[in-house]
């Protein structure tokens, strides 16, 4: 059971009494005559092959308050796409699938190319940003909520949960990141979040000094969850990266974007497994290696437009700063997994944390030789402007798959 103490500096809201999923249901058909509900499912056609989406599908087509489901479908061809329609055609829900790499869509993107308004790298920040373009074209739902399709314990709880805050008419979040633990087969996962990202934080900290953006940061309890739900208005004018730095550059578009008080985290379940990728030691194009570098790039970025100066020398002692709090914090993670009966090898774990340490010195070079490196998809705001006619047109493409393929 969790406690309820308040953390940093954005609202926490606690799983405190374990209320039934039925409950909050109810409340949130309610809400939904006043706030519309959608849901944005990014996925891989592999997924559909994998042990996980099959169950969130069976979990999802009982949930009675959604009236829109916008899946972003990547890695189909032709006959993959046909299978998708007839996979996600067992949700009882309205719901569209977006072949990102069908013909249709593929033209459009092509031409937002050629105005340079496109997303330029493939991946799960690319596909989000489609789908977040056709919500915005079809205005049908006002609030949204978006979660990996990789979960393996997934149910109806953690959906209703992640949404309830930006659904309840008489709350004024426009965004909610969720959190959990992440534990499976009696160890502790999370190995980016727990040995990078909050010992990075804390050594920028210490080397920097303390800003409102790194407390801001350092708040969210699971900043790489995959899972999080906004106001459609959010959708205008954020600027997402394309690559891995995805959940940190959208917790960082809505500090530049919102106050604090209008930001919020919730605990929506008790424990998540998902599919793990490789640690990838020596490799820096793949799995959790490439992650670290690109989640460090994103945050040397964030601190440059808040006029911090790189040099290598703070790049330097960022690296031996994080070293020792990492190392000092798989000992508090051993700790707990002991008392809780799980493991933790803290062989890998060190070795997890050396490799991060070596990527943040080549995540910080990379930033000093490229300091106009920027891989961000540009808000839809400014692709409405280059082409005034995109939505109905992207709107279009998506019913005529829909309808050509099944
Ligand atoms: O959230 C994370 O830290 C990364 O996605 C890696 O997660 P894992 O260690 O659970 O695979």
């Amino acid at each position: 059971m969790a406690d309820f103490y308040q953390n940093g500096i954005i609202t926490t809201l606690h799983n405190i009494a374990d209320r039934p999923v039925e409950e909050l249901e109810k409340e949130l058909i309610s809400f939904s005559k006043q706030r519309p509900m959608g849901l944005i499912l990014p996925s891989l056609y592999s997924e559909l092959e994998g042990p996980a989406l099959q169950n969130i599908i069976a979990e999802l087509k009982h949930v009675p308050y959604l009236s829109q489901i916008t899946i972003g479908l990547d890695r189909a061809d032709e006959s993959q796409y046909r299978h998708a329609l007839q996979f996600f055609a067992e949700l009882d829900q309205h719901h569209k699938v977006l072949w990102n790499d069908g013909p249709r869509l593929q033209a459009l993107d092509k031409e937002l190319q050629k105005l340079g308004v496109a997303p330029r790298e493939l991946g799960k920040g690319r596909n989000v940003w489609y789908c977040m373009g056709y919500k915005l074209a079809t205005a049908k739902v006002e609030s949204i909520a978006l979660h990996d399709c990789d979960i393996l314990t997934y149910d109806r709880a953690l959906l209703a949960r992640l949404i309830y805050p930006v659904a309840h008419p008489r709350f004024n979040y426009e965004f909610c990141k969720g959190f959990y633990p992440r534990t499976a087969e009696g160890k502790i996962n999370g190995r980016v979040s727990r040995l990078l990202v909050t010992p990075l934080l804390r050594s920028f900290k210490t080397i920097l000094g303390s800003s409102d953006y790194l407390e801001y940061m350092d708040s969210f309890r699971y900043p790489l969850a995959g899972e999080f739900s906004f106001r459609r208005d959010v959708l205008n004018d954020i600027r997402i990266p394309s690559d891995w730095g995805l959940e940190i550059g959208v917790l960082s578009e809505m500090y530049r974007n919102y106050s604090h008080n209008r930001l919020c985290q919730v605990d929506i379940a008790d424990n998540y497994d998902h599919k793990h990728q490789d640690l990838s030691l020596g490799n820096q194009a793949a799995g959790l290696s490439k992650m670290s570098i690109d989640i460090t790039k994103a945050l040397f970025r964030k601190l440059a437009t808040q006029g911090v100066t790189f040099t290598s020398e703070t790049i330097r002692s960022l690296k031996a700063t994080y070293y020792r709090i990492a190392l000092d914090f798989i000992e508090t993670y051993h700790n707990d997994a002991l008392m809780n009966g799980l493991t933790l090898d803290i062989h890998q774990e060190e070795k997890a944390v050396e490799m991060f340490a070596q990527n943040i010195m080549n995540a910080g070079q990379h930033f000093l030789e490229n300091p106009m490196e920027a891989p961000f998809v540009p808000s839809w705001n400014r692709v409405a402007s280059a082409m005034p006619d995109v939505f109905a047109r992207l709107e279009e493409a998506v019913e005529l798959d829909n309808k050509d393929y099944i």
